[in-house]
């Protein structure tokens, strides 16, 4: 966790003069834009997205998926209404490279789709990228007949040569470290051979929210999915091979980047709302109408989208997080202004993502002044008064966000690199002062 001096630009985060009142259009979801274009681009035809997200992790999959041969094409949705991709499947092409960036969706959802090229793809990414743990999806490939080079770390940067199919079959992995290895393996299941059977044999399996999401967007395509929900074994899924559908999908806001602005009626005692906040959903952020109300506001779905108030208090929470990894950082940033202390549990695998959050979330809180502690698997927070100063971010959007809440209620806060939520919102610092109303 170093900071880095290439990003020593800083943003001073707005701090908030009375309560806010704003409607935020947030867009769209990282996670499902990034699984649509995988299974658009495994389909037996072409497939409209509509209102993807385009932020660096997405036009990453993206560009990674052009240079297999896949054409990604922009354009207006059937229906003449909103921005959209036209995905058009083709054979998979090597040689080529793909730069996942930090992205996690790319490091681990591409790896499979590579088998299915005719010739060798090589993945490299950010230094960040090399930490993050990927032999959950190397070992199981491997073991599903795919040849990889790798030198023998398990990590990138890496090379899949491949052969233009792969076998598929019965695979065991640990994916305690990340659901996205089994993800992963069944995104691309489907194309396999035989199809996949995913058996994860590790403790605790974080975020499954997200492989739900994995298992209705397969459904979704026309895929076969068993999953433990459906009668099946604990802790297997099995995909049947088959052909996938192209199908026009529009991808819902994403609820995990609506953390923020919520977070912002929670802290300054405001409302906010954010439209197109789906009735059901698979994303994780949905969470959050729980785990803000418990912490001190009330929530409403109406037809204007989800209508989040706060009540001017901010409460302490003991909550478990490990199904909702990914709102670590907001909800820790809360409750470093609480009336009262939190524990955050379930959540020790924060420290691979995109930097040691429990790490960074301790030292930037505490050098404002606060009092956090790191445990095994989480953060306890203590609220204190806090001052401003530098708050640096390691390169993770959620970071800066979480910083930004910080700064709505202390005055002299400064964000290093808040250009670093161009990750998932590259449009995070004027939404921000567009809320404001500045
Ligand atoms: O599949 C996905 O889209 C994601 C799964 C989660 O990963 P982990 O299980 O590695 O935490 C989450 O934290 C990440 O932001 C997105
Ligand atoms: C962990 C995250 O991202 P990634 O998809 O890179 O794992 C995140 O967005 O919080």
């Amino acid at each position: 966790m170093t900071v880095n001096p290439a990003h020593s630009t800083l943003w001073p985060a707005p701090h908030a003069s009375g309560a806010v009142a704003a409607t935020v259009h947030v867009p769209g979801s990282k996670s499902v834009t990034n699984r649509a274009l995988v299974l658009a681009a495994l389909a037996a035809e072409p497939g409209w997205l509509r209102r993807p997200l385009r932020s660096r992790d997405t036009l990453l999959m993206a560009g990674a998926l052009r240079a297999l041969g896949v054409g990604i094409e922009e354009g207006v949705g059937p229906d003449g209404s909103g921005e959209a991709w036209r995905v058009i499947p083709s054979g998979l092409q090597g040689p080529a490279t793909v730069d996942v960036g930090n992205a996690g969706t790319v490091m681990r959802f591409l790896p499979p789709v590579a088998t299915l090229a005719d010739g060798a793809i090589r993945f490299d990414g950010d230094p960040r990228s090399y930490e993050r743990p990927l032999n959950g999806v190397i070992d199981a490939l491997r073991a599903l007949g795919a040849r990889i080079d790798d030198d023998s770390r398990g990590a990138l940067p890496l090379t899949v040569h491949g052969g233009g199919a792969l076998d598929g079959g019965p695979v065991e992995i640990d994916a305690s470290s990340s659901s996205q290895f089994v993800s992963a393996l069944l995104l691309s299941g489907p194309r396999f051979n035989q199809g996949v059977e995913v058996r994860h044999t590790g403790s605790a399996l974080p975020s499954m929210p997200h492989i739900r999401m994995t298992v209705d967007m397969l459904r979704a395509v026309g895929a076969q999915v068993d999953t433990p929900e459906s009668g099946g074994e604990p802790n297997v899924w099995r995909v049947t091979p088959g052909a996938l559908l192209g199908r026009d999908l529009t991808v819902e806001p994403d609820l995990s980047n609506a953390q923020p602005f919520l977070a912002a009626a929670l802290v300054t005692g405001g409302r906010v709302t954010v439209p197109d906040w789906p009735a059901h959903t698979t994303q994780p952020g949905d969470k959050l109408r729980e785990i803000f109300t418990e912490m001190g506001g009330s929530c409403e779905l109406t037809e204007q989208g989800l209508v989040f108030t706060g009540s001017g208090s901010i409460h302490g929470i003991d909550v478990d997080l490990s199904e909702v990894g990914e709102l670590t950082p907001g909800i820790a940033a809360v409750a470093a202004l609480a009336d009262s202390p939190s524990t955050l549990r379930g959540v020790a695998h924060l420290r691979l993502h995109e930097t040691d959050r429990l790490a960074a979330l301790t030292k930037e809180i505490n050098e404002l002044g606060g009092d956090v502690t790191e445990t095994a698997d989480g953060l306890h927070i203590r609220p204190r008064r806090l001052h401003g100063g530098i708050f640096h971010t390691y390169d993770d959007h959620r970071m800066a966000t979480a910083g930004a809440v910080i700064g709505l209620a202390v005055e002299g806060v400064q964000i290093e690199n808040v250009a670093t939520t161009a990750k998932t919102l590259p449009d995070f610092p004027d939404l921000w002062t567009g809320m404001l109303g500045n």
